[in-house]
């Protein structure tokens, strides 16, 4: 799924518009209708249920307004509170003159807002993605008002004084929502960690936005969505056999970490690699060899560190880092594994505290390589940055620089690809923020990347979808605490299923 610019959705509105003859209260119409929809599956039976619509004066407030009538409609007990001012927009108009006449609706004069109790459910309608500046004056404080009553609220398409798809200053007045429901498709701002407490949880709900505008505008941001990812995963053939499916190799490691190489390594089998060979520390040697009976095991020469790069001929794809440590003469072998290697690399944990720390070595980096920092990981790589959307920026310009593929860990792990494309992953939950969860992301790449069947693209899609994939289905055994990073491999398998194309003709 594309991810649009507050722009590129003005023009799909006006396509759709265009494209099926219809008024554009009529799209707004079918917004309204289907953000009520969603809002009552969630609320209490209507008789007991007060609602307050907060409406701005532009379309996002005509959203609120049709939103009220419908409600109302319904049989709930709504009240609609309308910010001043001194235009509205035409289909505001439209609604504010459809509105019942029994409905009450109320101009909320800044002097004395009205006290909005906890109880009430507030569908914020102030602003949307016409927001052209951060708010002030009478609609600040009609949302430090709201804030400050901390009460249930629904925010429509975006919660108001938040642009849709750029930062806004410090401290500006933002609704901190509850639940956020968009239209068609999400917006960047809903990504982003620092918006989180104004966000709340969000939702898209379909108005039958133009498909053709939709398939033709350009994009360079997509949701990593099943239906993104739907057939990209080959399904295995009745005559394959290991090599089909490669031979990867495993750098990981050091003393008091082997268990992040026995993390990558089951992740790497669990992602259906043909061969694995782990490659630890001579103290990891019995520990993975006793823990991980699939894999081969080369134990390093030292006991504490690795400080030797295998003969590479062997293998379709290399992973290096988690646990590794940060010694120099592991320094060493990450620096001649990066000028040896002619297999696909993939990156993570101390390999990228090297990178950082070593910043020539970043010239070395082959084509395509994926690298999988977190933020902090990813700031010893770049610089610090100054909001989120800075880092997507720094993470895009690196990606595009290093022609290689970066994928910034969080919620929504956002991947850069070579050619300056950003995929948020949509899969995982907040379980996964455990001990050796990256290890196992490693390991999965690894493991992909080894297969000949999968491009770079898809295959740290992919990864990056059933890693989060594994983690959400693993909850349902073991509840969000209680899930460590071990348990996730036993998952992969099914998480990959999932994404699997079925033989058909
Ligand atoms: N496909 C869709 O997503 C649909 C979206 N709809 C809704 O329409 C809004 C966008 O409406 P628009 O009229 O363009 O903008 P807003 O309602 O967000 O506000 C514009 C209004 O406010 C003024 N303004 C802007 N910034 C400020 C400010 N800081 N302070 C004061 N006033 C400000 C501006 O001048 C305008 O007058 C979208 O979010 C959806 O909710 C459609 O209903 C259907 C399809
Ligand atoms: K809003």
């Amino acid at each position: 799924m594309k991810l649009l610019t507050a722009a590129q959705t003005r023009e799909a509105d006006a396509a759709t518009i265009r494209e099926e003859g219809i008024s554009s209260a009529e799209l707004m119409e079918r917004a309204a209708f289907a953000f009520v929809t969603w809002l009552q599956v969630r609320l209490s039976p209507a008789a007991d249920t007060q609602v307050l619509v907060l409406c701005g004066p532009g379309n996002n407030g005509g959203d609120g307004l049709a939103a009220a009538r419908l409600l109302h409609q319904q049989g709930y007990l709504v009240q609609v509170g309308l910010l001043p001012a001194d235009r509205h927009s035409a289909d505001w108009e439209v609604n504010r003159a459809r509105l019942p006449a029994e409905l009450p609706v109320a101009e909320w004069q800044p002097e004395h807002f009205p006290a909005i109790s906890p109880n009430t459910v507030v569908v914020d309608a102030l602003f949307g993605t016409g927001l052209s500046r951060p708010l002030e004056g009478t609609a600040a404080a009609l949302v430090q008002h709201l804030n400050a009553a901390q009460a249930r609220v629904v925010s429509i398409d975006v919660p108001s004084g938040l642009f849709a798809d750029a930062p806004q200053p410090v401290g500006s007045a933002v609704v901190k929502a509850r639940y956020t429901v968009g239209f068609e498709l999400p917006k960047l701002a809903l990504l982003l960690p620092q918006n989180a407490e104004f966000v709340g949880r969000w939702h898209v709900v379909p108005i039958g936005l133009s498909p053709r505008y939709l398939a033709d505008v350009p994009a360079s941001m997509y949701l990593a969505d099943a239906a993104l990812l739907a057939g990209r995963l080959p399904a295995r053939a009745t005559f394959a056999h290991k090599g089909t499916f490669g031979h990867a190799l495993l750098l990981a490691g050091s003393r008091g970490k082997v268990g992040a190489a026995v993390l990558a390594a089951q992740a790497c089998l669990r992602g259906g690699v043909g061969l694995l060979t782990v490659s630890v520390p001579a103290v990891g040697y019995a520990v993975l060899q006793s823990t991980v009976p699939e894999a081969m095991c080369l134990p390093d020469d030292c006991k504490t560190h690795l400080t030797n790069l295998p003969e590479l001929r062997p293998y379709a794809a290399v992973g290096m880092g988690p646990g590794i440590d940060q010694a120099d003469d592991t320094r060493a072998v990450l620096e001649e594994l990066l000028c040896t290697a002619k297999a696909p690399l993939v990156l993570d944990a101390d390999a990228l505290n090297l990178l950082g720390a070593n910043r020539s070595l970043l010239d070395l980096l082959p084509p395509s390589t994926i690298l999988t920092p977190h933020p902090k990981e990813f700031e010893r790589l770049t610089e610090p940055a100054q909001h989120d959307y800075h880092r997507l920026e720094l993470l895009r310009g690196f990606a595009r620089h290093y022609r290689c593929y970066v994928v910034l860990k969080g919620a929504y792990s956002c991947l850069a690809t070579p050619d300056g494309q950003l995929y948020f992953n949509t899969t995982g939950n907040p379980s996964m923020a455990t001990g050796g969860s990256g290890d196992v992301l490693t390991g999965l790449l690894t493991a992909l990347r080894a297969d000949k069947r999968l491009s770079a693209l898809d295959a740290v899609l992919i990864g990056l979808y059933a890693h989060g994939r594994a983690a959400d289905i693993a909850v349902a055994d073991t509840g969000q605490a209680g899930l460590v990073a071990g348990d996730l491999p036993r998952y992969i398998g099914q998480a990959l299923q999932e994404l699997t194309t079925p033989d058909s003709l």
